[in-house]
């Protein structure tokens, strides 16, 4: 069974001291620092691109995993530029390329763990076809920070676990709070993505810490 991990998301963070809000979890004992980039295509908002990757990756040194969720068009055409930059792990969306496998390789090409995501609405069978070296189960549209979990997930994510099984990390992302953590791993996640419920807090050490220990149960 993979470590289980609460990953802080810079999308709620303040990007005008990032660096120090990162320290601030890694602090508390976040190992993983989840990276929303958006392109205003494949969903409306535009975040980041592969300099700010680059610039976290010199912040926090080699020993944080720096895992990147493309929500972009035809992510097989940047994977490499998010790998050179230092993503540890790079997650595309099954929606957003007919060339799901093809950019899965460009991802281990680029030395970085493949990852899977789906939107709530898509069925699961992808994970039929292709394997990953992790999962994501989207529990909110994609998009945005500080949306409600969607209530239906944990039926969900019961079902990926089953599908990619015990050895795959099964990562969750939305809504996820001191409130949500504990069906989520009941479910079967093994990674908690969490932005708003972190960085929108007045102490996001203090809210990681409150996270973890509810996903403990
Ligand atoms: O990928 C996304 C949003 O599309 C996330 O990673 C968000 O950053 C989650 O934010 P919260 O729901 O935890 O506030
Ligand atoms: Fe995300």
């Amino acid at each position: 069974m993979p470590a289980r991990h609460v990953a802080p998301s810079i999308l709620s963070a303040d990007f005008a001291r990032l660096g120090a809000h990162v320290d601030e979890v890694i602090a508390a004992g976040a190992h993983i620092i989840h990276v929303d980039v958006m392109d205003g295509h494949f969903v409306p908002p535009i975040t980041i691109g592969p300099i700010i990757v680059s610039a976290l990756r010199e912040h926090v040194g080699p020993d944080i995993d720096l895992d990147v969720h493309l929500m972009i068009e035809r992510p097989e055409k940047h994977v490499a530029d998010f790998a050179s930059a230092g993503a540890t792990g790079i997650t595309i969306h099954a929606e957003a390329t007919p060339h799901v496998l093809y950019a899965l390789d460009a991802v281990r090409e680029g030395g970085c763990r493949a990852g899977l995501a789906v939107c709530p609405a898509t069925p699961l069978t992808v994970f039929e076809e292709v394997a990953v070296d992790q999962a994501l189960c989207m529990t909110v549209n994609p998009g945005w920070g500080g949306q409600p979990f969607i209530p239906t997930s944990p039926d969900k994510i019961r079902r990926l676990r089953a599908l990619v099984g015990p050895d795959v990390p099964l990562m969750v992302d939305g809504g996820v709070s001191v409130k949500t953590a504990a069906a989520c791993v009941e479910a079967g996640a093994d990674w908690l993505v969490a932005g708003s419920a972190v960085f929108g807090t007045d102490d996001p050490g203090e809210a990681f810490r409150a996270i973890v220990a509810a996903a403990a149960g």
